[in-house]
Order: C-alpha cells, then structure tokens, then sequence
C-alpha cells in the first residue's frame, strides 16, 4: 500500500507537469524507498537534455578519467567542445601533463553531495561515466567492485536524471557469459556473466534503460571489446594482454602471455573507440533505435596477433604462463561482436583492423622508446 501510494503521488506531480516538455521538472521524491533521490518527470524521450541548446557546446564531465580511456577521450572532446568545456576527474592524482593540459578536478563517485556539487557549479550537461573496477582487479576485489560498479552507478543515474544530463555509460563484452551465444554475439541474447564486472555492467544497461524509459534519461550506452592503446595502460582487465605484447616486444624481444594462444576475443585501438563514444553521443535521438550497443573491430587470438607482431619484429619470443583466473574469464566471453545494429542505426564503422592497429602500436611505442634512450 505505501508503494501504491507513492506510484500514485508521482503519477500526479508528473501530469502537472508543463505539457510543452521545455523545461524538466524536478520531482522531489527523496523519501520514496524504491525510487531514485530525484527525478526529472515525463517518460518522454523529448524531455531529454533540455538542459542546453544543440546549438551550445555541451559542458562534459568524465568521471574515472584518470584509466587507460578518460585522458585519450578528454582530448578528442575538447578538440571538438573547446578546452574548458571538459573536465576530467578522478580520485588520483593526475600527472603534470594531464593537469596542465585542461580541467581537472577531484570525484569520487561514492561520494553524492560531491557528485552533485560539480554537476551543479560546472553547469554539467554531458556526463561519461568511466570510473570502474575491470574484470581481472573486479574478481581480486569483489566488494570494492560492487561498490565502485554499481553504489557508484547509482549516483551517477540520479544524478543524471536530476539534472536532465545525457549519460554516456561503457559496458563490455564482460557483459555476456558462457551461456550467450559467443560465435557471434548479437546486441539482444542472453547474458549470464560470471564475473563481479559483468554482473555489474549489465546491471548498469538494464538499469539506465530503466531510467530511460521511466524518466526520461538521455541513457546512452556502447559495449566496448577490449580496448588497445599505446600512450596509457590497461586498468586490470582480461585483455591486457593485448596492449603488454607491444611495450614487451620493443623493451625485451620477449612476452609471456597469461592466455592461451587460441583465445579469441574481440578487440579494438582505442581512437576508434573514442570515435565511436563522440559519435554515439553526438547521434540524433531519433537514429538510436536501442540504448545499449556492440560495437567491434577486429577479433584474433593471442597466437595471431603475435605473427602480426613478428612480421615486423621476427626475433619476438612468446611463451605461454596461463593464468586460470583471466583464461576462465576470456572463455566465458564473445569470440566475435555482431555490431550490425550499430553500423545501421547510427553509421558505425571501424577504421583499425589487425594489421594497422600494429603498426600504429609499434611506431608509436618504438618512438617513444627511442626518444627515452637519447634522453
Ligand atoms: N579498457 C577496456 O578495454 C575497456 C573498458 N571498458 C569500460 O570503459 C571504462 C573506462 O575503462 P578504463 O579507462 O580502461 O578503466 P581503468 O580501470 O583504466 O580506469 C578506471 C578509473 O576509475 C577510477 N576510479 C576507481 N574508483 C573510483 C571512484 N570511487 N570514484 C571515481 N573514480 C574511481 C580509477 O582511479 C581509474 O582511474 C570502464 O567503465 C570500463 O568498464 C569497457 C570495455 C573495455
Ligand atoms: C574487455 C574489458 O571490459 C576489459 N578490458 C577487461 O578485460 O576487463
């Protein structure tokens, strides 16, 4: 009955709500057990983002921007929006160079009052939700990961919804399981992951669809393959591999990879990744048919992508010290993403397949290396 009650009251404030849909009206139903802090009213998707004008640069906030993504997407975003208008945040220290390179300010996503505080005093309008724990350091942290993935989450949804924010929120191919189909996997199957990660990042689409649907939030969401950079480091994931091969191969002539060589997994070089983050939010609301997409580049085992790497470096060495924790993880994912409703809704398409991608690697990393040595 106290749960009817309430359903009822909102029911109420919301059909007072202006019929126009220009300006989000706040609901205060702080109290309501079962509903988040605050809400913007209406459950239509014209009420999204009214906060700024199209015609405005949006003033975007990346939370967890200090891993191995933030940095890279704060650079494309404020090449497009403007230095000022991006701020990165994080709870570590950033280094000099990301400090002097644009804002920076101190978030932890636990921490609500403060959330609310730079949505508020920023005039924040976009929100990129990166903070996370990965798969790997999610499995050695379990209540952390719970806390961090989806406390965390919390905030950030009503805090979103509160404010009338457009929310950009990263899932994973950890967001299937072994039960999904893997060879490929479409955007709508099963998903019954095994990790802490997985667990929390399909809770996180379900629930900003929820608050989609419900309220009104600009939810927008892409399920990323494993991620592969050359200036940052992955943050504890199954995929590390991918990146640790190149570092490896032009310090040492040597990898020892902790998956088997016949693991495959979808994988893609982070500048299509941010690309493609830009683009998901930048897409005209009617061109989403879905809120939560796959999107892909390129797949290969460990043992390809090392013959790709040895056609440039032939005295590369590759061992195998297979770590049970990562490998059960890896088997239990997709081995190729179907990104086809990506592609068709909103024109998707990746520019790095394998062969590009080591290169790019290669000369990015080579050249940094020998500018260090003639240090
Ligand atoms: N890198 C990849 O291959 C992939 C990444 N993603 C997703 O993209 C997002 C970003 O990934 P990465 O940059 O690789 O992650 P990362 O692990 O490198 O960085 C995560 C950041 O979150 C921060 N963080 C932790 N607890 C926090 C808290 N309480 N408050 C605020 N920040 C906190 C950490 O300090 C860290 O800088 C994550 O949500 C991840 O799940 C999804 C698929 C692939
Ligand atoms: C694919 C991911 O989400 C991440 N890189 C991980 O391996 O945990």
């Amino acid at each position: 009955m106290p749960v009817l009650r309430a359903l009822s009251k909102v029911a109420k404030q919301a059909l007072l709500a202006p019929a126009c849909g220009c300006q989000p009206l706040t609901v205060a139903i702080r109290n309501i057990s079962f509903s988040p802090r605050q809400v913007t009213s209406g459950s239509d998707a014209s009420f999204h983002s009214v906060s700024f004008s199209e015609t405005d640069h949006p003033k975007v906030l990346i939370t967890g921007g200090l891993g191995q993504l933030g940095v890279g997407l704060a650079k494309l975003l404020r090449k497009r929006f403007g230095k000022n208008n991006v701020i990165l945040s994080d709870i570590r220290k950033p280094p000099s160079n990301v400090f002097h390179s644009g804002p920076f300010i101190y978030s932890d996503i636990l921490d609500y009052k403060n959330l609310r505080e730079i949505v508020v005093n920023n005039r924040i309008t976009w929100l990129v939700h990166y903070s996370a724990l990965l798969s790997a350091v999610g499995e050695a942290n379990v209540p952390l990961a719970r806390a961090v993935n989806i406390t965390g989450l919390h905030n950030i949804l009503d805090i979103a919804a509160e404010h009338g924010l457009r929310l950009f929120v990263p899932s994973t191919i950890g967001a299937f399981g072994p039960t999904s189909p893997r060879n490929p996997t479409p955007d709508l199957c099963v998903q019954r992951p095994r990790t802490i990660y997985g667990v929390s990042k399909v809770h996180a689409e379900l629930m900003g669809e929820y608050y989609h649907h419900r309220y009104g939030l600009d939810f927008r969401c892409l399920r990323y393959p494993g991620i592969i950079s050359a200036d940052s480091q992955p943050g504890g994931g199954t995929t590390d591999y991918a990146v640790q091969i190149f570092h490896d191969a032009i310090k040492t002539g040597k990898f020892e990879c902790n998956l088997k060589p016949d693991t495959r997994l979808p994988m893609m070089y982070i500048d299509d990744c941010l690309r493609a983050t830009l683009e998901v939010m930048e897409a005209p609301v009617e061109t989403l048919s879905m809120r939560t997409y796959n999107i892909n580049a390129m797949s290969f085992t460990p043992e390809e992508l090392a013959n790709e790497v040895q056609k440039q470096l032939p005295d590369l060495q590759v061992t195998y010290e297979i770590d049970s924790v990562r490998q059960a993880i890896a088997d239990s994912w997709p081995m190729n993403f179907d990104d086809s409703n990506a592609r068709n809704d909103w024109g998707w398409k990746h520019d790095y397949d394998l062969p590009e991608l080591v290169q790019t690697m290669l000369n990015f990393i080579g050249s940094d290396s020998r500018i260090a040595q003639a240090n």
